[in-house]
């Protein structure tokens, strides 16, 4: 069996060796011709997988390491009987921790209270689910936008106009569908950011194009009271500077690669690989997954709450160092850009997800006791 992959796709002979012969391929160059004798294609975001790329080949199996799948053609695939996979909810925690180190640089710059905020999180799935579920733990307001799940799922949804008009902070987690009922490109138009609240901080770790970057910009120079946070791009690898530079914060398409959540993303394509054909999936992330860097964080009993949550989520990731390495690399022509946006992707330094912290409390603090739970750490005793 032939396995043509993506490069960074991490682990790939741990995982894969044991069915053929795999061959590395850049994400970006995957073409035909690279994958003409392939029966397994294995890939990241960044390859476009339809009809053009496939038909005539011998690929009958696709898995893309990721949670977003608006790359892959999956309408072709069903007619052409190709079995895919993506990966769903593996890096979702990464992200998490993205919108909370994005929430304490806001919250800093601005002088900002975070627990007299109200949150708008538009898609409540793997990403935006777990989001609601630690900002609430944290006990601060939170308003959800979900249209496909109020339509079929009892909770408390609101429509995403309530969250323009409510909402402080309003971070987006929604696929992108770039046409058709449901579609989500430009979900933030220019008439909705114009709407924003006075103050808004607007996120976006979905995908690019959900937001009309070209209104952001003009949206953002024209009042300075908006705040904007960007991982995704339109265009992306190619980067509008002058937005970028109007951003509080702005990452290269990082937002869930933790260390943890890529990996993850691995197993989840040899799982179901190996259901594909029928094999049992011997291999566990668990025995190749290294040991965090940082085991351990103590603190005292006394510690202000603030400082602790602060302290808790920065000891595992501080999206500020990306923000630095990003702004360095806009610099240069359009290509030598391009270039550095999948460099600074390719190079990613190990980060780890909050969930794997483990917290010791000197004492009884049933306010830091709290905080832990709500960051998903565990609680040493
Ligand atoms: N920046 C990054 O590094 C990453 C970005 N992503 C992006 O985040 C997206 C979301 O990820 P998950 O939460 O895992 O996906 P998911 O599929 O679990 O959840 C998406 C949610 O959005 C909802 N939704 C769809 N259309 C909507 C609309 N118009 N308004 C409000 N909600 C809507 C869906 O009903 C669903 O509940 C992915 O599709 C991917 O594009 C995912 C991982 C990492
Ligand atoms: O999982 C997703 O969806 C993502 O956005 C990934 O973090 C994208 O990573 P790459 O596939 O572009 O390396």
């Amino acid at each position: 069996m032939l396995i043509v992959a993506d490069e960074n796709i991490p682990l790939l002979d741990a995982f894969f060796e044991g069915f053929g012969e795999i061959r590395r391929v850049s994400g970006r160059a995957i073409d035909r011709a690279a994958i003409e004798q392939a029966d397994v294609l294995l890939v990241r975001s960044v390859t476009n997988v339809n009809r053009a790329l496939l038909e005539g080949t011998a690929v009958r199996f696709v898995g893309t390491c990721t949670i977003g799948t608006d790359h892959l053609d999956l309408d072709y695939f069903q007619r052409a009987g190709i079995q895919w996979s993506s990966a769903p909810g593996c890096n979702a925690r990464g992200v998490v921790d993205y919108v909370l180190g994005s929430l304490l640089t806001l919250a800093e710059i601005e002088g900002a209270d975070l627990t007299q905020r109200t949150y708008g999180i538009v898609g409540a799935g793997e990403v935006g689910g777990r989001l609601v579920k630690v900002l609430k733990g944290l006990g601060w307001k939170v308003l959800v936008c979900d249209p496909p799940r109020q339509a079929t799922e009892e909770g408390d949804y609101v429509s995403l106009e309530q969250i323009i008009e409510q909402c402080d902070v309003i971070s987006l987690h929604t696929p992108l569908k770039k046409s058709g009922n449901g579609s989500t490109w430009h979900l933030l138009d220019r008439q909705r950011l114009e709407q924003l609240k006075p103050g808004t901080w607007l996120i976006n770790a979905s995908r690019g194009p959900v937001v009309d970057n070209t209104a952001l910009r003009e949206v953002l120079l024209e009042r300075e009271d908006l705040q904007a946070v960007l991982d995704v791009w339109e265009g992306e690898p190619e980067v509008d500077v002058e937005l970028a530079e109007l951003c509080v914060l702005a990452t290269p398409h990082i937002a869930g690669y933790s260390l943890d959540g890529k990996q993850r993303g691995t197993a989840q394509i040899y799982q179901a690989l190996c259901a594909h054909l029928g094999q049992p999936a011997n291999i566990s992330l668990s025995d190749l997954l290294p040991e965090p860097w940082l085991a351990e964080v103590t603190l005292n009993a006394s510690t202000d709450p603030a400082w602790a949550l602060a302290t808790l989520c920065r000891s595992v990731y501080d999206p500020r160092r990306d923000d630095a390495d990003f702004r360095r690399s806009l610099v240069g022509t359009v290509e030598e850009q391009r270039k550095a946006f999948d460099l600074l992707r390719k190079h990613y330094p190990e980060r780890r997800e909050i969930d794997g912290l483990k917290v010791r409390i000197n004492g009884e603090s049933p306010a830091l006791s709290s905080i832990v739970d709500a960051l998903g750490a565990q609680k040493n005793a």
